[in-house]
């Protein structure tokens, strides 16, 4: 049974000529014990998508069954065995820690000891200081532990490393790995490709609404195939000049990642097709300016699958 199966679903929000149709059609499974990491840019639909999951709002279209469950039918008890990190603080000024943790505890009838769970998020040493006087990382790491009350079967996490700084981040890492090693199933967004290749199972890749690509984090860095990414600065660009590149042979996702100055970035997978795109521009009149290179990496596929129409998805 899967964790999470996303079935054909659509949400607008609004009316008519206003209506923003923020999901379409979409439909993904989120596999029982494994870390799925849902990637994609801002407005892409992420939020949306977990707020169906769990019934905070309604789809349009589709269905959602969480745990076996559906998701809104179901929707109280999926929420007594799923830990959220909801996007934004939600935290209370005049309450600390301890007390967010203990209102916690109580309204999902666990037994967890608050000061266990703050020292998981090193928060241990602001136990009993008011959340208003918390930074923005110490928020989140409070409401980190909140999700983690009760050892939830399935953790829910949006965007947990905002206000996060690098180590910040990597506890957060550590300990998604802890609770998956206990059994949890994790499902956590992100606009960043970095925050998600160290942990995930499998990665799901979503724009304007839609998934652009599922696959495992291997399969992806397949996708690059161990490439190299070369960038190369000119004096003008035009269709022309780019179609030539594009039909080169062992030459992959060209995109224009600049327009002052003009700027290409490409991947190429023999060592000689480096030669042969700057002498493909040469030919067409164009100038190079600079070029550098360097080792593809999972963010160029993100990056090949979320930005402009000049894509050439693999
Ligand atoms: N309550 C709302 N009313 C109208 N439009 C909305 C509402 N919430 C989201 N949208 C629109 O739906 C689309 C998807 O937004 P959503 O917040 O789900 O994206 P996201 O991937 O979570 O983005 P971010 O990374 O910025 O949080 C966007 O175009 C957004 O403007």
């Amino acid at each position: 049974m899967p964790a999470i199966t996303v079935d054909s679903l659509t949400k607008s929000y609004g009316q008519g000529s206003e209506a923003t149709l923020a999901l379409e059609d979409l439909s993904f499974e989120v596999r029982e014990g494994e870390v799925f990491g849902f990637l994609g840019p801002n407005g892409a639909g992420k939020s949306t998508t977990i707020n169906v999951i769990l019934d905070f709002i309604r789809p349009t279209a589709g269905r959602v069954e969480v745990l076996g469950m559906d998701a809104q039918a179901n929707s109280r008890e999926i929420r007594s065995r799923t830990g959220v990190l909801p996007e934004g603080v939600e935290t209370y000024d005049r309450l600390t820690a301890r007390q967010h943790l203990e209102f916690a505890i109580e309204s999902k009838g666990a037994d967890d000891d608050p000061e266990t769970l703050l020292e998981r998020v090193g928060l241990l040493d602001a136990i009993d200081k008011k959340a208003g006087g918390y930074s923005k990382g110490m928020a989140q790491r409070l409401m980190l532990a909140m999700a983690l009350v009760g050892e939830p079967d399935l953790l829910i996490l949006d965007e947990p490393s905002t206000g996060l700084d690098p180590n910040g981040a990597r506890e957060m890492r550590d300990i998604v790995r802890e609770e998956n090693a206990r059994g949890a199933t994790v499902f956590f967004s992100s606009h960043i490709m970095e925050q998600v290749e160290a942990v995930c199972d499998r990665v799901g890749i979503l724009r304007d609404g839609e998934m652009v690509a599922v696959d495992s984090v291997e399969g992806l860095r397949d996708s690059v195939g161990g490439g190299t990414s070369l960038r190369v600065t000119v004096d003008r660009l035009d269709d022309e000049a780019l179609q030539a590149v594009r039909s080169l042979p062992d030459v992959s996702n060209v995109v224009v990642e600049g327009e002052d100055p003009p700027t290409i970035t490409v991947q190429v997978q023999a060592d000689g097709s480096k030669t042969a795109v700057l002498g493909e521009l040469e030919d067409r009149g164009v100038e190079v300016r600079d070029f550098s290179t360097r080792e593809a990496s999972l963010e160029d596929v993100f990056q090949s699958y979320t930005t402009g129409s000049e894509v050439e998805a693999r």
